[in-house]
């Protein structure tokens, strides 16, 4: 399909937004009015630029308060788009939007908007232009695609069809089956949009926080594919008006814009169980490793952090600086190598998490997804990774590679040599990993997660930091054997900001193990002498109140330092390591069928991290 995007989606002067529409690879765009009139360039210039930048020009938007005008308003009306079509025809653009009318002027009387819209569609016609009529989901008097398409249906005139708005439909709860009484060939346009899932007055909900699909909550999936049952066959185009987007960089969200459409494309075939040439996400996904990057000099540091929290040194790499460590099923990589991949990791972003080893059934399969979404493999020609594993470039530059489900033994076993040292057979698993990015780029990682892997949403947190809010988004696999945590803050001073600061941008900040055993496992992490985060008396005062935990438990949770809370399904326990050098740390949690991340407690555990902030003495950030 024609994939476009309208320019008020994107930040820059119009010929930046045209540029970067071009560069992600888009064929079209909407000419948003706005962007046009605020342009020096003149309509014959703006069309000699996408002509040659190859993008067509799929519609010009939007022409307002058009139909139902009383008096002498109503020839105005016309006046007006007659200087809109002659425009069009310097621009090239063969397509309009009129959204509904939202004047208080504006007559409800059906009879004059369609006479009002059929006489539009005489005008428009003569000049070889197609009209779509748009529901604004606050119009004064259609506000629904339902209306819309009666009213275009009785205008029953060839220039006029009809355009659909995800959000406009999707905000106002409008069923998308109602899409399947629509003929395809009379849906002039398809917007798409997503939104995250606010209690909002609608208009202020679409100017601000609309955002691509596979970053909101809204079912656009199934939008498209009703649309697609009515055989319609134009162009798929982003509509998105986000405050955020409008402050980063075209070129980024441009890029993403077309992921979410590939995304959103892909989605909607499989709805309708038609075949593609693009593989579904994996089935299954689970963490294998997670690879620290150090300099030389930090490595000894690390190795007795990962001792003091229970790990064994297993293996070392037959050929580089690079070690494996165990406890349980979890595997930790040191990357101490003097060059390469981590090496460069680490001096660009300091002891960091430079990769994450993730097993799928089929990583071809994987790896051709990942093509098809514009998420490029590291190639040979790149510095490559200290595993001879195809990786994935992530977001913000770490890896993500792929290890096939009857690769992982083999994997092990070729590229390092045991140590002879046994690990701690006690169970522990990966529970999840906690990634702390950018505030522009929370979305951006939330859709290479979903569109790639296929992790799901659940409902978005917010957690205050002493020093500002944080956003916490959790995602996980159907299964819940991959879970993250994606966080993100406006404020300079929390700690999640500090963290982006200090590392030049957004990366992994904390990996949650599953220890089922949790009491013994922190006697036995004291007695190894691992540095635990403490945790504030006052805290456990309220939980006892709030949970009415007797005496006993309330104290062997305030000596363990341990985190506590509980959903309808189960209970939660959490313990934190103190960070390694200001910047990645560990938990270790016991869940008892509780599905969430002990949000309640975030802030908490942020306030005791707060307290070594300016400490250089001490590791926290
Ligand atoms: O917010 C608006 O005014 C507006 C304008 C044009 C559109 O296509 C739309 O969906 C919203
Ligand atoms: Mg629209």
């Amino acid at each position: 399909m024609t994939l476009g995007i309208a320019t008020v989606s994107l930040s820059g002067t119009l010929e930046e937004k045209l540029r970067a529409a071009a560069a992600a690879g888009f064929d079209g765009v909407e000419i948003f009015e706005n962007d046009l009139i605020a342009s020096p360039l003149s309509p014959r210039a703006v069309r000699a630029m996408m002509d040659d930048l190859g993008l067509a020009c799929l519609l010009y938007q939007p022409f307002r308060d058009f139909e139902g005008m009383p008096g002498a308003m109503r020839q105005q009306a016309m006046d007006r788009a007659e200087a809109k079509f002659d425009l069009m025809g310097e621009l090239g653009a063969d397509r309009i939007l009129v959204c509904s009318n939202c004047s208080p002027h504006a007559l409800g009387e059906r009879n004059r908007i369609v006479a009002d819209l059929r006489e539009l569609g005489e005008r428009a016609a003569r000049r070889g232009i197609i009209v779509g009529y748009e529901a604004l989901a606050w119009g004064r008097h259609v506000f629904d695609h339902r209306d819309a398409w009666s009213i275009v249906e009785q205008v029953d005139h060839p220039a006029i069809g009809i355009i659909l708005d995800s959000f406009h439909s999707l905000s106002r709860g409008i069923p998308s089956d109602s899409i399947r009484a629509i003929p395809g060939d009379k849906i002039a346009f398809v917007q798409l949009a997503d939104a995250p899932r606010l209690d909002m007055d609608l208009l202020y909900w679409s100017r601000h926080y609309r955002n691509f699909p596979g970053q909101g909550g809204l079912p656009v999936d199934d939008y498209v594919a009703e649309i697609r049952k009515t055989g319609y066959a134009g162009p798929l185009s982003l509509e998105i008006f986000n405050d955020r987007f409008r402050g980063w960089s075209a070129d980024l969200i441009a890029a993403d814009g077309l992921r979410s459409l590939r995304h959103v494309e892909d989605a909607a075939g499989r709805l309708l169980g038609r075949p593609s040439a693009v593989p579904p996400p994996p089935a299954q996904v689970r963490p294998e490793f997670v690879e620290f990057a150090v300099s030389p000099d930090d490595e000894s540091a690390l190795e007795a952090m990962f001792r003091s929290l229970g790990f064994a040194r297993t293996g070392r790499h037959r050929s580089k600086a690079v070690t494996r460590w165990q406890a349980g099923s979890v595997n930790l990589v040191i990357n101490a190598e003097p060059a390469g991949f981590g090496h460069s990791f680490q001096v660009t972003h300091g002891p960091s998490i430079c990769a994450l080893g993730l097993v799928v059934s089929d990583r071809n399969a994987v790896a051709a997804r990942a093509a098809h979404l514009g998420i490029s493999q590291v190639g040979d020609e790149e510095a490559p990774g200290n595993l001879a594993v195809p990786a994935l470039r992530g977001i913000g530059g770490s890896l993500v590679y792929l290890v096939g489900e009857s690769d992982v033994a083999a994997m092990w076993a070729d590229e390092f040599a045991p140590t002879g040292e046994a690990p701690d057979p006690r169970p522990l698993t990966v529970d999840h990993l906690a990634a702390v990015v950018r505030i522009e780029e929370y979305l951006s990682w939330q859709l290479y997660w979903r569109s790639l892997f296929g992790l799901q949403q659940s409902a978005q947190a917010d957690v205050i930091d002493p020093s500002g809010l944080v956003l916490s988004q959790p995602l996980q696999s159907s299964d819940g054997a991959l879970r993250l945590t994606l966080n993100a803050s406006d404020a300079a001073g929390t700690l999640s900001s500090r963290f982006v600061e200090h590392n030049f941008g957004g990366g992994y900040q904390h990996v949650a193990l599953v220890a089922p055993d949790l009491m013994d496992r922190t006697k036995a992490l004291r007695q190894s002498g691992a540095d635990l985060l403490a945790i504030n008396g006052n805290y456990y005062a309220d939980l006892a109140a709030r949970f009415g935990l007797s005496a006993e438990d309330t104290a062997r949770l305030a000596d363990a330092h341990m985190l506590y809370d509980r959903d309808e399904q189960g209970d939660y326990r959490q313990l934190y390591s103190r960070a390694f050098r200001k910047r990645f740390f560990f938990e270790f949690v016991e869940r008892q069928r509780y599905q969430g991340y002990g949000a309640p407690n975030a802030g908490v555990r942020l306030a005791a991290q707060e307290r070594f902030r300016t400490d250089d003495a001490l590791i926290d950030l």
